[in-house]
């Protein structure tokens, strides 16, 4: 349309011919044209001239934009036409302008002027509502994804988010032949914790244990409560030396910590077992249950100590 025109628009001068200046200019869409080498602003229609003012010679990256002191780095100019500088048809892309803030969808396209150079024409329409709708979703759907995946209590990985991250981590040790080690603890009468205090006061010497496990564990370890006092940490690449000495330094930090409560000072204590996949082609529910019958060990050998699964008790 605008390439047969026999003069190219100025801006809302009366040399265009009236309808079709009349259909640009009630569009719900910004529309302008610019000389694609030098970037002048050769048409602007009513939308873009009531946001931006008349375009008075200036360049596109002058008047659309803000703080640009050359052309736009995200300019798609180059985009428009081949590299003999045909053009090469309509491109699409969205954008988030940096003089209003608001998103635009854009179609780019070069063409021939009414003189012969070859200037962009862009159509961009407002998708700002549809781009916030979008955002609320994406985040909606992290924080129902979060919200699954995290004990409610402690904020850990709940048990079913221990179990997938775990799988993988194991099968990645097990394709990488990387020790891999695990450790169980489950905390000791703690259902006289809550018999004699009350099951609030129960939750909070939880989400204390769990707050030294998550402060005292690296971040590549895979931590999760998977039970109503149960734990488990599952250590990539590390071996049973390791894994023993910070279930020893957890063991003590809990029986150290404390918490006030009912006008008295609580503590409990938890008793620990550990597994190693040792180089076998083990699953995470192998490795738990070693572990798990450790930890049986050290709670009949009189809790409050760490066992390991195939090493005699010290
Ligand atoms: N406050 C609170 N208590 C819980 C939660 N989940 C489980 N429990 C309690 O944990 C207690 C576990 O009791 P038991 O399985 O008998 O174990 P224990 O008293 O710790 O004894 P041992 O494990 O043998 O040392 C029960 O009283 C459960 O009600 C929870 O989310 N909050």
């Amino acid at each position: 349309m605008i390439s047969d025109a026999s003069q190219p628009p100025q801006g809302g001068s009366g040399d265009y011919p009236d309808t079709l200046q009349t259909i640009l200019d009630s569009l719900d869409a910004l529309v302008y044209v610019s000389d694609l080498e030098t970037y002048e602003l050769l048409y602007l229609n009513a939308y873009g001239r009531q946001l931006w003012g008349e375009p008075q010679g200036r360049k596109c990256w002058q008047v659309l934009q803000a703080g640009q002191a050359g052309p736009c780095s995200f300019c798609t100019n180059d985009r428009l036409v081949d590299d003999q500088g045909h053009p090469t048809g309509v491109y699409v892309w969205e954008f988030q302008n940096t003089d209003n803030q608001r998103w635009y969808q854009c179609r780019d396209l070069a063409l021939r002027w009414t003189d012969g150079r070859l200037v962009r024409l862009e159509v961009a329409i407002d998708i700002t509502d549809r781009k916030e709708t979008e955002e609320q979703l994406r985040r909606a759907v992290a924080l129902a994804e979060a919200r699954a995946n995290t004990d409610e209590l402690t904020g850990l990985n709940n048990r079913r988010a221990f179990f997938a991250l775990g799988e993988q981590a194991t099968q990645q040790a097990l394709r990488n032949g990387h020790p891999l080690s695990l450790i169980m603890f489950d905390l000791d009468h703690f259902k006289q914790i809550n018999d004699s205090y009350g099951h609030a006061i129960g939750d909070r010497v939880l989400q204390n244990v769990a707050t030294k496990v998550d402060s005292m564990a690296r971040d590549a370890d895979v931590l999760g409560r998977i039970g109503g006092e149960e734990f488990a940490i599952l250590m990539y690449n590390t071996d049973t030396d390791e894994s023993s000495h910070l279930a020893e330094r957890l063991r003590q930090a809990i029986a150290a910590s404390t918490i006030e409560a009912a006008g008295q000072t609580l503590g409990c204590t938890a008793s620990f077992g550990i597994a190693a996949a040792h180089g076998r082609p083990i699953s995470l529910e192998h490795l738990l249950s070693e572990a798990d019958h450790a930890m049986y060990r050290a709670k009949s050998r009189g809790r409050n100590r760490v066992e390991t699964a195939g090493r005699p008790s010290s």
